[in-house]
């Protein structure tokens, strides 16, 4: 709704949906009623616009989008009727003013903002445009250039940098209302025509041809396939070339393209699935509205090497004290000197630098050998080398010295979160925070329940990752969690597609061309070959444990690829080495060549193992790969690890490189149709029998003789009594 009130000569606006005032269409109703009755109104002369609650308004309604009547199509003539008012109209922005909340503002003839406020045209995060007339008058108010980085990125700016641009004629540290209100009687009587957006002249620039063309390359590269913004850009470039209402016609039809391209379906699940994950569930009936976190005033990180370095980074960015801990003095000094470059880095792209992070300020960040100055820190997270028995060990002192409640934290990716807590005296205090690489930078925490850890040391978890501007997932414990369990068949796949004929090249390009960012050899390469191998060392899949006589390429009566492991053995562990599945310039090298080495080598491997080489198409590999995944997923799905797919989906986009525009892997599934999917698994099941991975799981099966389902309803067909979460 919005709330018409009419002061003296001011009437005032307030849109009103909570939490954010989105623009239902409700609201936009309630909007064009004030206007009217403000324009009918002889004694009020200005208007002024607000929102409720501190904040102007998120945009149009995102939900209204996914139903017929899509509301979001009324917004375009209530901003043209704002701008047409022969009474001035001010914009009040606090809070936040994005999408269509600020297509409203640039309809008015005046923006004033709080100095905290922000503001963008994120559209183009979940798949469309500013439909409402944004493309045609923000380049119009900012000029080309800077519209195109707010409308192509969709990044938010602080007022700060609004009142830079002229996107708002002021910012204020006060009562933004009363300021406006001010404005509103201020400017009552002066000519509006010059503060009408849809009036003005598009800045220009000398070369403007030439700034388009080389945008455009800029807006493709950085797309890798995802539509929007390079619809984003034609529109910004329509109103750099057209009349406003030719824009505005070009501006309507881009949108549509995008409203039934399906990428907009995708990246709005991406949006509310973020969302979902916030509500996590326990099986204890636990959650998060019943359970709260410890507050968290002093950490510790145990361990300095390449994970524990980014954790620390990450929690000094979150301005929590912390004590950061190695074994010995040479391990320290390294550590110490890799964080403070890190942070320094960090600094460097804040506003206020080093002062902001206070990371050289020993009360903030100190460095120690000293295991007994983790007594008083209300959360600790190890970060030590991925070995059961040492990361027992260090659990079994902190149990001993940390203070009663404080939150035990592995960042492990595969191992047993009950057999590491079994080490300490409080398993219920003890939980998986599963970090990605490099951890400052990766938004992904995989939050690690036990059996025995409790609903506050989840809640402290969460809150933690929110803390730490991260997306936390809550996920039961089993190998590999949910990421790495639904990775190792979908690289499984990859590498006996090399074995039947393919090349590393081939396959990557193809999950590239799909939307990934790098394929599964690259990055193999990029993590580092030797960490699979001691995990398959530890196994007993490889390695001197491997009993005499078990076949090259069988595994408990399972297919089983050595390749990965000979490419260790001769010391081909990847990008650190300079060669693995690619060859590299040097050891450290970041630029993947394909290596004639390799394809002999492979060629050599197949005529050992007497495989009969095909050639295999981009479908097949693109099928068997995701769909083994997407199969372990259903699996996950079916033992409770998960408590929805959309969690499986928020992970693979945060932590795995999965395009968002593809809404993750199981709203893939179900835009590809379980059916589909079921048959292709079936098919390449029958012909490599001896691959798990490849048989289909029994929920996908019931699925689809449930009669494929919407995702929503997916979890419904699970009886309760599966979940491990
Ligand atoms: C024919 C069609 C014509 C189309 C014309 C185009 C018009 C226009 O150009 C299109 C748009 O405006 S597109 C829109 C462009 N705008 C955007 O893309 C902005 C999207 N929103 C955001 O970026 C963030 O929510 C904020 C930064 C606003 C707040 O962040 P925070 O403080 O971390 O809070 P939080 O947890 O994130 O949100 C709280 C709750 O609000 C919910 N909700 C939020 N916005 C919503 C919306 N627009 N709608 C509905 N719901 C929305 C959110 O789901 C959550 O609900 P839950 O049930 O509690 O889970």
């Amino acid at each position: 709704m919005a709330h018409y009130a009419r002061g003296s000569a001011v009437a005032v606006i307030r849109l009103c949906n909570p939490p954010v005032n989105a623009l239902s269409l409700a609201v936009l109703q309630a909007l064009e009623d004030g206007l009217k009755k403000a324009d009918a109104d002889p004694s009020v002369k200005a208007v002024m616009i607000c929102g409720e609650n501190g904040k102007f308004s998120a945009g149009a309604d995102i939900r209204g989008f996914s139903s017929p009547e899509r509301h979001g199509g009324a917004l375009g003539p209530i901003v043209s009727l704002i701008e047409s008012s022969e009474k001035p109209v001010v914009a009040a922005i606090e809070g936040v003013a994005l999408g269509g909340g600020l297509e409203v503002a640039l309809g008015c003839h005046y923006r004033i903002a709080h100095m905290k406020a922000q503001m963008g045209l994120p559209e183009v995060t979940i798949g469309l445009l500013p439909g409402a007339e944004g493309t045609q008058r923000l380049p119009r108010l900012i000029g080309v250039p800077a519209a195109l980085d707010m409308i192509t990125t969709g990044k938010h700016i602080p007022a700060t940098e609004a009142l830079k641009l002229g996107l708002v004629d002021e910012i204020v540290e006060e009562n933004t209302i009363e300021a406006a209100i001010r404005l509103a009687n201020k400017v009552i009587g002066q000519p509006l025509g010059p503060r009408r957006l849809s009036l003005k002249p598009i800045p220009r620039l000398p070369n403007m041809e030439a700034f388009l063309r080389e945008a455009l390359v800029r807006v493709k590269q950085q797309a890798r396939g995802w539509l929007a913004p390079e619809l984003c850009f034609q529109a910004v470039r329509a109103a750099a070339e057209r009349p406003f209402a030719a824009g505005v016609r070009r501006e309507r039809e881009l949108l549509q393209v995008l409203l039934t391209s399906g990428q907009a379906r995708a990246l709005q699940h991406a949006f509310f699935a973020e969302r979902a994950v916030r509500r996590w569930a326990a099986p204890s009936g636990a959650s998060w509205s019943s359970a709260a976190p410890q507050p968290v005033r002093k950490a510790a990180v145990v361990g300095l090497g390449t994970m524990g370095r980014g954790i620390v980074t990450s929690l000094v960015k979150a301005n929590i004290p912390l004590v950061a801990l190695e074994q010995n003095l040479e391990y320290l000094n390294k550590g110490r000197k890799a964080v403070m470059l890190l942070l320094e880095r960090e600094a460097m792209k804040m506003e206020g630098g080093a002062q902001t992070l206070d990371f050289h300020n020993p009360a903030r960040l100190h460095f120690t050998v000293d295991f007994d100055l983790l007594r008083d820190v209300d959360l600790v997270i190890e970060a030590v080398f991925e070995n059961m028995a040492l990361k027992k060990e260090i659990f079994h002192k902190l149990s001993k010295i940390c203070k009663p409640g404080a939150l035990l934290c592995t960042n492990t990716s595969a191992l047993n979160i009950d057999e590491i807590a079994s080490a300490t005296s409080c398993p219920q205090q003890v939980i998986g925070t599963h970090f990605f690489s490099p951890a400052h930078v990766m938004r992904l925490l995989e939050i690690i329940r036990g059996r025995h850890t409790s609903p506050t040391a989840i809640a402290t978890a969460m809150q933690l990752a929110k803390a730490l501007k991260k997306v936390g997932v809550v996920v039961g414990n089993c190998f590999g969690f949910v990421g790495n369990r639904m990775m190792f068949p979908y690289v499984q796949q990859a590498v006996f597609l090399l074995e039947e004929g393919s090349r590393p090249e081939a396959v990557d390009q193809v999950l590239e061309d799909f939307g990934f960012k790098l394929g599964p050899f690259r990055m193999s390469d990029l993590a580092g070959l030797d960490v699979g191998w001691r995990s398959r060392k530890d196994q007993g899949l490889t390695g001197p444990s491997l009993p005499s006589g078990t076949p090259a390429r069988q595994r408990h009566g399972q297919r089983y690829s050595p390749l990965p492991d000979l490419l260790c053995e001769q010391g081909r562990f990847g990008q650190k080495t300079g060669k693995g599945w690619y060859q590299y310039e040097q050891a450290g090298g970041r630029t993947a060549t394909p290596d004639p080495w390799l394809h002999s080598f492979l060629s050599h491997y197949r005529d050992t193992h007497h495989i009969k080489t095909r050639f295999i198409d981009q479908e097949e590999i693109l099928e068997r790969c995701l769909f083994s995944l997407i199969n372990e997923g259903f699996a996950i799905l079916a033992e409770g690890i998960a408590s929805g797919p959309e969690h499986l989906d928020v992970i693979y986009i945060n932590g795995y490189g999965w395009p968002k525009h593809r809404g993750g892997p199981m709203f893939y599934a179900s835009t590809v149709g379980l059916p589909r999917v079921l048959a292709k698994l079936q098919k390449y099941s029958e012909v490599h029998p001896d691959v798990p991975g490849l048989r289909p799981s029994a929920f996908l099966k019931k699925l689809v003789a449930a009669g494929n389902p919407p995702i929503k309803e997916w979890m419904s067909y699970l009886s309760q009594q599966s979940s491990k979460l």
